[in-house]
């Protein structure tokens, strides 16, 4: 039988860069790609923070025109990509720029291939349902979270079901991602904590995921070691580009990792979570890692062992149970030491709500590749520990 770390394996990634102002290159590439107007899909805050302006000033030096589209909220909705993609062919474009958080660049996905597929948004549920390629997409992300910039994945809320679907396909990687760490350094503590936080779940869930492989283990490994040493340092000081940058690596070693091993329940359970309640993305992530770890601890104690040994906690000596209760506590103090004390309960989740979200969690196709297969009933008392 063949070792399954020498079996064929398929990766993608779309072409990137990386380094300080590398945002101010979108004009550049928007040429070599073609662009004559291009659509430019963004958020407000990044507008007030005058990130947007300097891509606007990227490409009116290379003459594209552009049409601004910031119609968007966190957990971007159907009918923001369906808007979007209107306005994109109301204007005539031919590219899109997306500068933001995977908000804006989900949304920007979404707009793409509506565009070119005349279809609705929730017709592309799934894996592998898009047809006809996308515009050229470029896009800039703003948190060191979301890796939606090399990601095969969209996530859109469904607003009438309320819940966030997944998207998941080849079509929807950008054509280049422009990696600046020079945007992060106005993100608030809080948006810095719940941004980095999804960035670590990513690496943790696509190291244990059932679809790991050995090119994706490295870069999981290594965004955990960032991630877990650089985030508290970003956060305290979140004008050094040094570790705003250590993190934005982390984040896009993560963003391959998982775009190619996939996720695990962290992410269904938080996708279900932000569809019925609207919250935060890593802040959903963050305060649902360690009970989904606490239930899939004993399936790979070794990859958890590793998994702590890349943020540094000695394991040398120590039985699988100490080593479970070490990381965990570890997480814990991370995430404590980032400001993120409360519990689902202080968000507004209830008993009542449990059930419907692991339904639809138990949905989700992140899920497949969770190391230890839940049953409803387990996604229901992994919610409630985290209550
Ligand atoms: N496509 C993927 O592969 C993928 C992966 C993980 C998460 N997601 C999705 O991405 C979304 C979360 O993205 P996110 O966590 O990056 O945040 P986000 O885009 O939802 O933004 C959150 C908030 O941060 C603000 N913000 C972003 N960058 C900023 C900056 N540099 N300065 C000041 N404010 C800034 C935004 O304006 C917004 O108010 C969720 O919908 C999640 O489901 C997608
Ligand atoms: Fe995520």
């Amino acid at each position: 039988m063949v070792d399954v770390s020498f079996e064929l394996r398929k990766f993608v990634s779309p072409e990137f860069i990386i380094g300080v102002d590398a945002r101010k290159l979108a004009g550049r590439y928007a040429k070599n790609l073609g662009a004559s107007h291009v659509f430019l899909v963004t958020g407000n805050n990044l507008i007030r923070a005058g990130w947007v302006r300097d891509v606007i000033e990227s490409l009116d030096s290379e003459g594209i025109r552009h049409t601004l589209f910031a119609d968007i909220t966190p957990n971007p909705r159907d009918f923001e990509v369906m808007n979007g993609a209107k306005l994109y062919k109301e204007a005539g474009c031919d590219a899109v720029v997306a500068l933001g958080g995977g908000s804006p660049l989900d949304c920007a996905k979404g707009i793409g291939i509506v565009a070119s597929n005349d279809q609705h948004i929730l017709e592309f549920e799934g894996v592998d349902n898009v047809i006809i390629p996308a515009p050229p997409l470029i896009c800039i992300p703003t948190t060191a979270g979301s890796a939606a910039d090399v990601s095969q994945f969209a996530i859109i809320t469904d607003t009438a079901r309320k819940v966030k679907i997944a998207i998941i396909s080849k079509k929807i990687v950008p054509d280049i991602s422009l990696i600046d760490p020079v945007p992060l350094t106005s993100l608030t503590a809080e948006l810095t904590a719940h941004t980095g936080m999804d960035a670590l779940v990513h690496s943790i869930e696509a190291y244990v995921s059932n679809a790991s492989s050995p090119v994706t283990d490295i870069q999981a490994l290594e965004s955990i070691r960032l991630i877990s040493a650089y985030l508290p340092l970003a956060y305290h000081n979140p004008d050094n580009i040094g570790y705003r940058y250590k993190t934005m690596l982390g984040s896009l070693l993560a963003g391959l990792a998982f775009s190619n091993a996939s996720l695990g329940a962290v992410h269904a359970m938080a996708h279900s979570l932000g569809g019925l309640s609207d919250l935060p993305h890593g802040e959903c992530n963050a305060l649902l890692l360690e009970s989904v770890i606490d239930f899939n601890f004993e399936v790979c104690p070794q990859r958890y062992e590793t998994i702590a040994g890349a943020m540094n906690i000695d394991c040398q000596s120590h039985q699988e149970s100490q080593i479970k209760q070490m990381l965990l506590h570890a997480l814990q103090k991370l995430r404590v030491e980032l400001g993120i004390t409360e519990r689902l309960g202080d968000l507004g989740v209830t008993r009542e709500n449990l059930s419907d979200l692991a339904k639809s969690a138990m949905k989700d196709p992140c899920l497949a590749t969770n190391p230890r297969k839940p049953t409803l009933s387990d996604l229901e008392k992994i919610y409630e520990k985290a209550l």
